[in-house]
């Protein structure tokens, strides 16, 4: 991997970030991303740098009911130090039996609980991000996590949004709730849900939540895209950790990236379209290992990483294609092949931006969700409904 050193920039005096009894050197968390990190993913981001990885979102209902497929989203490689899973719920009782089964089990070191997903079909039944507007519900899920998960000393955190929309904010209230409740950190991303991905992260709010929760790790989240910008967002709201999402897809590099730019070194990879070829193919070969051998799965799901992968390198309108719904791993090495393996890193082209974006809507929610802050019984009901079927966000 080429790796070059940029201007010099003044050392980050950042501690390693405390969950509980967990010590992350570098206080880097790579986001859960339903679809995205998977093992496969996972390894190939720790491989470059330090800092705590964590899984694809799991319904608790799905992982009390032992799907397959939430049993393989909550596997972990056995050199991965800790297992972090992240858990979606929206019924206390489920929540909590999916903490004690974790724990009881001994198949997680650190549990996070989603209130940030703005899918639509999510929020349409009062989950996710529009849960956290609903306080008692709130309060009782995040109150019964944390005390299954201190059964077992496993340190529980929350990950949110900024609330519903820029009229109903919840982050404020629901982080002194988290932190009251016992949460080993609380990480938000500084959108609202009516706001998806667009537009830009507020990290002021990121800094009111930080002057806010003084006695807990606070964790930034939000369009980071190199190194510089974790740096900038570490400076600009006195966080003690970064969670970078988007930022790494096609990139897993960026952790070795941003491991050096916390270490104060200058170091920053630059890979030349060789580099990026192998790294492809090893993704590959690692999703297939991931998919329990089936290739078909495997490739069908790397096929979404070419675009992030090749962004900004010159491969050619029908290679990209080709790339795009590539079959088997043989066909995959063979359009590497055909790649002009000598092109160097293309520069700011292949940065930035990447993965999800979109413009805001109206979020969907539950008949006069924003009437109260409190349930009523049509919503009690709905909501049991809302933990089914669900991926991603
Ligand atoms: C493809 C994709 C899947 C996601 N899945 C999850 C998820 O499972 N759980 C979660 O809390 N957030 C999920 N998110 C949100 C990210 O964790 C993160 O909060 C968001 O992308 C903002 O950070 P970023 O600007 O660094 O990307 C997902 C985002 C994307 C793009």
């Amino acid at each position: 991997m080429t790796v070059v050193a940029t201007p010099p920039a003044p050392k980050l005096e950042l501690p390693p970030l405390q969950l509980g009894g967990i010590t992350v050197d570098t206080p880097v968390i790579l986001a859960p991303m339903a679809g995205i990190t998977n093992s496969a993913f996972r390894r190939l981001c720790r491989e470059y740098g330090g800092g705590l990885y964590v899984a694809e979102m799991v319904t608790s209902r799905a992982l009390v009911e032992r799907t397959p497929e939430s049993l393989r989203i909550i596997s972990h490689d056995e050199d991965e130090k800790v297992r972090s899973v992240q858990l979606y719920g929206v019924d206390p009782v489920t929540v909590g039996a999916a903490v004690r089964m974790l724990v009881e089990e001994d198949r997680a070191d650190h549990i996070d609980l989603n209130f940030g997903c703005p899918v639509p079909k999510v929020t349409r039944r009062g989950g996710g991000s529009a849960l956290p507007w609903k306080i008692d519900l709130f309060t009782s899920i995040v109150q019964t996590a944390v005390k299954e998960a201190s059964k077992g000393g496993i340190p529980l955190t929350i990950k949110m949004r900024k609330g519903i929309d820029d009229d109903h904010l919840t982050y404020l209230d629901a982080g002194r709730i988290a932190r009251d409740a016992g949460v080993a950190a609380v990480a938000l991303h500084g959108r609202t849900a009516a706001q998806f991905y667009s537009g830009q992260a507020d990290w002021s709010a990121i800094a009111r939540l930080r002057e806010a929760l003084p006695d807990i790790p606070v964790l930034g989240n939000g369009d980071i895209w190199s190194a510089e910008d974790a740096v900038r967002m570490v400076r600009e709201t006195g966080v003690d950790g970064v969670v970078v999402g988007r930022g790494c897809q096609g990139r897993p590099w960026l952790f070795g990236d941003l491991q050096a730019a916390f270490e104060g070194s200058e170091q920053r990879h630059r890979p030349g379209l060789r580099e990026v070829a192998e790294g492809v193919y090893r993704h590959a070969e690692l999703m297939v290992e991931t998919f329990g051998n089936d290739e078909y799965k495997a490739l069908r799901e790397i096929r979404k990483h070419m675009a992030w992968y090749f962004k900004g390198y010159v491969v050619g309108g029908e290679l990209r294609a080709k790339l795009a719904t590539v079959p088997t791993l043989e066909v995959l090495r063979g359009l590497l092949e055909e790649l002009d393996m000598d092109l160097p890193y293309p520069g700011i082209d292949s940065e930035g931006p990447r993965g999800r974006a979109g413009s805001p809507k109206k979020p969907a929610l539950p008949k006069d969700w924003l009437v109260s802050r409190q349930l009523n019984a049509e919503q009690s009901a709905e909501i049991s409904a809302a933990e089914l079927d669900v991926s991603g966000g």
